[in-house]
């Protein structure tokens, strides 16, 4: 190599150096740094995390290192906890709890009668809990056809659809990747889920895009995102393969995906719910955070 080009290079290398060290390239280089204790925060995402992924934490502890690290919300917590994330003025950004179970939903007939009652009782607890969205599943396919799977879930959510927009609740549906962790699940596709809140023509039937789940069964996630924002509610993260860390060790650059959801205007939450594999599960989760925090 040239002495010109070997310097050059040098020059290269110390320059991405001292930018990287005063925090000029940002969360663009905090996929492969170390967690950086003091970061403060951009406050251009809402941060939230999945309850379930630090179950072996207690919530109060959860609510109070979440808040310190600059979450704003939980995900996937019902009614019974809520007064925990009030009493560390944290929102409840996915509500659970009407659900019967990602198997069984709103494509099966025989399951509209338990679903609308157990929604439409909820819906209403949301509201004065002065929340917002409330999970639902398309559930299994099981045999039925997608214009099927579509006329169902419709017939079952239009009968809520009053009840929600009356108490200004959306029901948002969960994307699932039906290839490799839940097979058989029927809303897997964007494309299907747009479809179906067309068919339901309601402000308060949204999705719920999952990172993670839609980069296994679709990819395209930048485009995606990006033609299908208007029927997006909420986000959720996870590193693929694995649905471990979003750093390095995956194939998914979370700053450039964060940059494409902020750029569609989108002003709800992303909520962390990845499987943290590092003994330290908070530590995880803040250097996570830090990396989504465009
Ligand atoms: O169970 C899952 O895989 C989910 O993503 C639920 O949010």
């Amino acid at each position: 190599m040239s002495t010109d080009r070997r310097s050059a290079i040098k020059n290269i290398v110390a320059g991405t150096a001292a930018l990287s060290t005063a925090g000029v390239l940002g969360n663009m280089d905090a996929v492969a740094q170390p967690l950086q204790k003091n970061m403060p925060l951009k406050g251009n995402i809402n941060h939230s995390a999945c309850r379930w992924c630090y179950q072996d934490i207690p919530l109060d502890k959860l609510c109070a290192e979440g808040k310190k690290m600059g979450l704003s919300a939980i995900d996937l917590v019902g009614p019974k906890e809520w007064d925990t994330l009030k009493a560390h003025g944290l929102h409840s950004s996915m509500c659970n709890g009407a659900e019967i179970s990602l198997v069984d939903g709103f494509n099966d007939k025989q399951f509209h009668a338990h679903l609308i009652k157990q929604y439409s009782e909820m819906i209403p607890l949301v509201a004065k809990a002065g929340y917002t969205n409330l999970i639902c599943f398309s559930g299994n396919k099981r045999n039925k056809s997608d214009e099927e799977g579509w006329a169902n879930c419709a017939e079952g959510l239009k009968q809520l659809m009053p009840l929600a927009e009356k108490h200004k609740v959306v029901l948002v549906m969960e994307l699932l990747n039906s290839k490799l962790n839940h097979k058989d699940y029927q809303c897997d596709r964007t494309w299907w889920g747009a479809e179906l809140c067309k068919k339901l023509g309601s402000e308060n039937f949204k999705l719920l895009y999952d990172i993670y789940h839609m980069q296994i069964d679709e990819g395209d996630v930048i485009t995606n995102i990006k033609q299908y924002h208007p029927y997006i509610a909420h986000y959720h993260t996870g590193g693929v393969p694995g649905r471990h860390e979003i750093d390095e060790t995956q194939e998914l650059f979370y700053p450039a995906i964060m940059k494409a959801i902020l750029a569609t205007g989108f002003k709800g939450h992303v909520a962390q719910e990845f499987v943290p594999t590092a003994k330290d599960k908070l530590t995880s989760l803040q250097k996570c955070i830090q990396i989504c925090d465009v």
